[in-house]
Order: C-alpha cells, then sequence, then structure tokens
C-alpha cells in the first residue's frame, strides 16, 4: 500500500493533511493511473503532464471557477496529453479500435452525468458533464451518445487520431502475450482522474479511461460508474484506478466515503477500501480522494501512481513510493 503524503514515506497510514481547517481550502488532486512501472523515458513526461493538469485546476478554482468546471479542466488536458489513456491516447480493444468511458458528478446536488464506448471523441469527460447538464439522464453509451454528442455540437474525431504508436505496439503486445486481464497486474496504466474542492465548499470529482488494452469490444469498466467515482459535500469526492472489474465488484468509490462516513480519516478510508478489494479479489488498483474540510490523500496498490495536488497554492507530486516532491505551481 502506498500513501502520497507530504513530507516522509513509508508503509504505514498517516493523514496527508493535517486535519479540520478553518476556511475551506481550495484543493485539487489528480492522478494518471494506478500502474505497474512507467519507464524511465516516460517518468519526465509523465510527471509534467500530471502537474500541469492540476495546475489547471487549481488556476480554474482560483479564478472562481466551481469544483465541477476545476475537475472536467483538469481531466480534459490529461485527456489531450498522449501519456495517458484517455482520450487521445487511450489503449486499444481487440479489434484495434477506441472505447472511451468517462464520468462526472456534483458533489452539491449529486448531480451526475457519464458515457461509455464512445468513439471518436476527442473529450469524453465534456460529453459526460453535457449528459450530466443537459439531459434528464445519467449514463449515455455507444451509439446514442455520440448522436447526443453531434446533437451538442462535439466534432468527430477521427479514430485515427486518437491512437499513437504507443498504443498500437501496446496492443501487438498484448495479443502475443495473450494478455490476460488479471486483477493482481494491472498493466493497463493510465486512466485519469480529478477531485477538488472550492471556495463555496463544494466538492466534485472526474474520470475517463481508455479502459483496458485487449479488452472485448463492448466492455465497460469501472470509471463511468459510483465505483469509479463519487462526490458529495457532505462525504467527499473520490477518483478510483486499476482493475476495473475488482473496483466495480467492491464499488470502490463509494467504499471509500462509507469509510469516511463512519469517521476514519482520508488515509484510514483510502487504505481500508483497498484493502479490501486486494484481500477480497486480489484487485490492485488506487484511489484520490477529498473531504469536505480538504483533507486529501493519493493512495496506491498497484507498483505506481502518478498523482498530483494543489492546496494552498503548493504543488504536491509524485509517481512511485516514497517520491513526493514539493514544487512551485508550472506556468500552464
Ligand atoms: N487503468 C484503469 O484504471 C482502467 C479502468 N479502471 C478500467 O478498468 O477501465
Amino acid at each position: 500500500m502506498a500513501t502520497a503524503r507530504p513530507s516522509s514515506c513509508g508503509r504505514d497510514s498517516v493523514p496527508a493533511t493535517p486535519r479540520a481547517s478553518i476556511d475551506v481550502s481550495l484543493v485539487v488532486v489528480v492522478h494518471g493511473g494506478g500502474a505497474s512501472n512507467i519507464s524511465p523515458g516516460r517518468k519526465e513526461l509523465v510527471s509534467e503532464g500530471i502537474a500541469k493538469a492540476a495546475t489547471e485546476g487549481y488556476n480554474i478554482l482560483k479564478a472562481g471557477g466551481s469544483a465541477v468546471d476545476a475537475v472536467e479542466g483538469a481531466v480534459t488536458m490529461l485527456e489531450n496529453d498522449p501519456e495517458f489513456n484517455a482520450g487521445y491516447g487511450s489503449v486499444l480493444n481487440a479489434d484495434g479500435d477506441i472505447e472511451m468511458d468517462a464520468s462526472i458528478m456534483d458533489g452539491k446536488d449529486l448531480s451526475a452525468g457519464a458515457v461509455s464506448a464512445v468513439r471518436c471523441i476527442a473529450n469524453p469527460v465534456k460529453l459526460a458533464r453535457l449528459v450530466m447538464e443537459k439531459t434528464p439522464h445519467c449514463f449515455l453509451t455507444g451509439r446514442g451518445a455520440e448522436k447526443f454528442a453531434a446533437d451538442m455540437g462535439i466534432p468527430q474525431t477521427p479514430a485515427e487520431k486518437l491512437i499513437t504508436e504507443r498504443t498500437k505496439k501496446h496492443l501487438e503486445k498484448e495479443k502475443l502475450e495473450k494478455g490476460a486481464q488479471k486483477a493482481d497486474c494491472p498493466k493497463n496504466s493510465g486512466t485519469v482522474g480529478a477531485v477538488a474542492l472550492d471556495c463555496k465548499g463544494n466538492l466534485a470529482y472526474a474520470t475517463s479511461t481508455g479502459g483496458i488494452v485487449n479488452k472485448m469490444v463492448g466492455r465497460v469498466g469501472d470509471s463511468p460508474s459510483g465505483a469509479g467515482g463519487y462526490a458529495d459535500n457532505n462525504l467527499g469526492a473520490v477518483s478510483t484506478t486499476g482493475h476495473g472489474e475488482s473496483i466495480l465488484k467492491v464499488n470502490l468509490a463509494r467504499l471509500a466515503l462509507f469509510h469516511v462516513e463512519q469517521g476514519k480519516t482520508v488515509d484510514e478510508a483510502a487504505t481500508l477500501a483497498l484493502d479490501y478489494m486486494k484481500s477480497k479479489l486480489k484487485g490492485l488498483g488506487g484511489l484520490i480522494l477529498i473531504n469536505k474540510t480538504g483533507d486529501w490523500v493519493a493512495k496506491w496498490t498497484s507498483a505506481s501512481m502518478p498523482w498530483a495536488a494543489v492546496k494552498n497554492g503548493k504543488l504536491q507530486a509524485g509517481i512511485d513510493l516514497c517520491e513526493t516532491k514539493t514544487r512551485n505551481l508550472p506556468t500552464c
């Protein structure tokens, strides 16, 4: 179990931030997917991308934007970055095609929007937000979601423009290895997510993914469901990543918030939820969580998880265990 924390590290549970702030702080935390090891050659690009996304979300909050605006902005940035498995750079399914899932939720009134198995759209998170705000529904899938996107004036992005050389090679390798989607071997890295707390005390989350490489056509994972993320102003906001089938079975995001509801610290809640998934199903993954007072945690059981958090103007980020770095906010 790995936890991001400001200045020290280790395997015991310690809250990432002091509890109970007096005023509502602006907080944004982002993740770039629970992963096996990230190659040294990609680490810098991944670190840069994740820091920029957290900064984008924080700048939106500072300019008076809502928590929903912040998570949408941060996740859009990661969807546009080919280093991550969401939007441009999504992993390929067994047919060599992209099918993406995304969701967003406003903790103020529990309004939620999700899309699954969408193709030819650059930013599924924006479509999920439109489902939340412009339809009487929470969830649109496949053809219906694409028709709705066209009705909303979202331009079509040809599939070839979302596919990269890296994702083509990834699929080839997976097919050669007959890549079974094992719960305890999360090779499928790069799903992205964000959680935010705004100046009005509103919480939100967004999660977006291409899913898992070499998945069956039509497979939908946890990311567009309440297992892949949840936000409730009374409790907190969570975005999850990892083995989707395991995450769905334990309803990971809501499970973590259940522990918050029971009075646990964010660190304890994340640990209990991830440990349960691991002990029950051997499922590995990670999550980011902010509670209503602005305490946050980034925690994972996979080998690594790129994450970044901005609170009180200070950016902290890391990928591996014992690797928290504090730095100035980058200029976007
Ligand atoms: N890397 C991931 O987080 C994959 C995502 N949870 C899915 O199973 O669709």
